[in-house]
């Protein structure tokens, strides 16, 4: 039998690295693919420093997968993820503390949901380092918007993407549980906030900054405030990309980061249904009022197949954003199937997207579709 990711995985378990833990359970390997005997992968350490004294890590882990069998051939590439030295909004130019990392302990003390700081011109703004910055959207609540940011993302991740993941809903942020992080990001120095590290993907959520029992009453300066240190202040280093999970509907979060930032785009999800094309188109009319793009239109729960006798049924209706998209002019992008390990994957903390079911194969391919396009 050809040698798996999951053997690969397990193999490179028994790599222990010089600061403690190994290659796996410290979420450093991306981008590993197995072709017909050839393996690839990379090593992303968490900075410069320490990827240099990871290279006899790196060369113990390349020989052990070279002794699996049915592996002809192993590329190992060892990078560094390091936050990129900017300055916050605000801040003096301090660079990045490149110490912490995700699992740094000291809190930070910064206030989430302070008025926004004034910045040099209104208009949208780059976020350093970042190459392209995409919002998932939906007009309605519940049609899977953070179950595909989510998946997106870990898939984009596992093409070999640079990817980061903002959760930007504000009201009920779901990317911690999603994407299984629930410690406290650091702030070394008080001002840059250390995103977390999940399943290859960089990630922050307003979520992690919030009592998680606390209700969150915010007027729309505040919510400003947050996103904006969510964008500025959070290291995020070098990305290919940024998915924002957006909140669903058209309210203040949607209006200020099309209005403040320099936004490639956006991707709506719906179900099929009526009701929620319906509010979906309204969220296509903002973004066309706010001038932001809309790269494409996706389907989410559009097909369920019955895991006993297999048979499809619709239980959404069927075909709707495609019609809707086609209508429009928009790209459609895909129709996700309604899966009970997608909705178990999400509440766990385990993206399907991270696995090889079958469940996870329309993720991969959306992702190919967005890196095909340029977009991501
Ligand atoms: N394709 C799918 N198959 C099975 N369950 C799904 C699928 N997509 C989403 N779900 C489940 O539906 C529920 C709602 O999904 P999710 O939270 O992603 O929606 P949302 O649009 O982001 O909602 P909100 O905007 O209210 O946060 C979750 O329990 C999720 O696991």
């Amino acid at each position: 039998m050809p040698v798996s990711r999951d053997d690969i995985l397990s193999t490179l378990r028994g790599t222990a690295l010089p600061d403690g833990g190994d290659l796996v359970s410290r979420d450093m390997i991306r981008a590993l693919t197995v072709e017909g005997g050839v393996v690839r992968f990379v090593i992303e350490a968490p900075s410069a420093e320490q990827a240099q004294t990871y290279g006899p890590a790196r060369d113990a882990a390349e020989a052990a997968v070279r002794r699996l069998p049915d592996v002809a051939q192993v590329s190992v590439v060892l990078t560094a993820h390091g936050p990129a030295a900017r300055p916050g909004p605000g801040s003096s130019g301090a660079p990045a503390g490149a110490g912490g990392g995700a699992g740094g302990d000291e809190p930070p003390s910064l206030k989430v949901g302070r008025h926004p700081t004034p910045q040099q011109g209104q208009g949208p703004q780059r976020v350093a380092g970042v190459d392209r910055i995409i919002a998932v959207a939906s007009g309605k609540g519940g049609v899977g918007k953070s179950t595909v940011a989510s998946n997106l993302a870990v898939a984009l991740a596992r093409e070999g993407r640079r990817v980061g993941l903002l959760d930007a809903d504000i009201y009920g942020p779901s990317q911690p549980r999603m994407m299984g992080v629930s410690q406290r990001p650091a702030s070394p120095d008080g001002k840059t906030i250390i995103p977390l590290q999940a399943h290859g993907v960089t990630m922050m959520s307003i979520g992690l900054m919030v009592d998680p029992d606390r209700a969150v009453v915010w007027r729309g300066p505040m919510l400003m405030g947050a996103l904006q240190q969510m964008l500025g202040q959070v290291a995020w280093g070098e990305l290919d990309i940024l998915i924002v999970d957006l909140p669903p509907g058209t309210g203040d979060v949607q209006l200020t980061l099309c209005q403040r930032t320099a936004m490639t785009g956006a991707l709506v999800v719906s179900t099929p249904q009526d009701v929620a094309l319906l509010d979906a188109r309204k969220a296509l009319d903002m973004f066309r009022t706010l001038k932001t793009p809309v790269l494409g239109l996706i389907e989410n729960m559009a097909v369920y197949h019955c895991p006993h006798c297999g048979e499809a049924s619709h239980p959404f209706g069927e075909g709707g954003v495609q019609a809707e998209a086609e209508k429009l002019d928009l790209p459609f992008l895909g129709a996700l199937p309604l899966a009970l390990d997608v909705r178990t994957g999400g509440d766990d903390g385990r993206p399907i997207a991270a696995g090889d079911t079958p469940d996870a194969a329309p993720y991969r391919a959306l992702a190919r579709r967005l890196v095909a396009g340029g977009m991501a």
